[in-house]
């Protein structure tokens, strides 16, 4: 088998009869730094947990490090750390000592609290009563708590959220080192795609419950193509006369776009636009943003 740590089956979710999850097969490399990525209500949150088996699926399968949840879920969940909505800590009890707890719940070393303290750098509060501390450190005692079991996969629902931008940098960064430092796999959910293009090396879009795009972040980059700009003497009538031709040019404020043009097609519009007395002001090239793309991505899917 390749690879995956997590890996799905037509997993669905609906209440009340309304899929909320809708047969995604998510398949995540071992590894790898695994951005979820949907609009708000998607349904990030509804599919990380019936990975974390808070909550049962309606129908699907979900294999976690090979295995089948449903057969071995003790042992699977014993190696998956995570942060789902706002940590619960108690206030009155130090850093460490919430750590301890968890210590002695999971029955790891005690050295383990000092060095989940230090990968979060959270080593000088360690002393200071919880409820002290900002949304940014509650954050990364989050992920020292998730982190404090050893944990192969990690998973973390929309970490940043709520930060401010340095505690969002730090968090960025934090995660970047996880699977290098400490071999473990991370699965974060998120709305913003500059989050996730920031920080994973694999996307999952989510729409609507139904799972859009599934590749490397490197596939969805591609999909920035090259658009060519054309503004003429008169874009309406350009427009229908290179329809005519069989060029489907797309109007966008004063120009007229085409998608991936080689070099001897944009020669052949242009020639075109001449042959039929239209005046060819401007010929410019523009990326698409990943953002746009994602939008894009999101719309069909709504409109279907
Ligand atoms: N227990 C529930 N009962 C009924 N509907 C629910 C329940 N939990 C979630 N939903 C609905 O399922 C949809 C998806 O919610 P979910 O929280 O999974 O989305 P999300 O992608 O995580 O979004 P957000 O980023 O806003 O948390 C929403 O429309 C939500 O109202």
């Amino acid at each position: 088998m390749g690879e995956f740590v997590v890996e799905t089956t037509n997993l669905t979710k609906k209440f009340k009869g309304t899929p909320v999850v809708n047969q995604i097969n998510l398949q995540i490399p071992k590894g790898s730094i695994y951005g979820f990525l949907g609009p708000n209500g998607a349904g990030k949150t509804t599919a990380i947990k019936l990975l974390l088996g808070l909550m049962k699926e309606t129908s699907g399968s979900i294999r976690i490090f090979g295995k089948d949840i449903k057969r071995e879920k003790i042992a699977i969940l014993r190696k998956i750390g995570s942060l789902v909505e706002s940590p619960s800590y108690y206030g009155n009890l130090t850093a460490k000592e919430n750590l301890q707890l968890l210590q002695r719940i999971l029955d790891v070393p005690k050295e383990r609290i000092n060095e989940v303290l230090s990968i979060v750098r959270l080593e000088k509060d360690a002393n200071r009563p919880v409820k002290s501390f900002s949304l940014g450190m509650k954050q990364r005692l989050g992920i020292a708590a998730a982190l404090i079991g050893n944990p192969d996969l990690l998973i973390l629902d929309e970490p940043t959220n709520g930060l401010d931008p340095s505690g969002i940098i730090e968090m960025r960064e934090l995660i970047k080192s996880l699977p290098e430092r400490y071999g473990v796999t991370v699965v974060i959910s998120s709305h913003l795609l500059s989050e996730i293009d920031q920080m994973a090396t694999e996307v999952g879009i989510i729409s609507k419950g139904s799972l859009i795009f599934q590749d490397s972040i490197e596939m969805l980059r591609k999909k920035s193509v090259n658009r060519i700009l054309i503004q003429t003497s008169n874009n309406v009538s350009a427009c229908n006369t290179l329809l005519k031709e069989g060029w489907k040019g797309e109007r966008e404020a004063e120009f007229i776009t085409f998608p991936e043009t080689t070099n001897k097609e944009v020669a052949a519009i242009i020639r075109t636009l001449i042959e039929n007395n239209i005046d060819v002001y401007r010929v410019g090239e523009t990326k698409r943003s990943l953002e746009s793309i994602f939008l894009e991505l999101t719309k069909e899917e709504q409109s279907l």
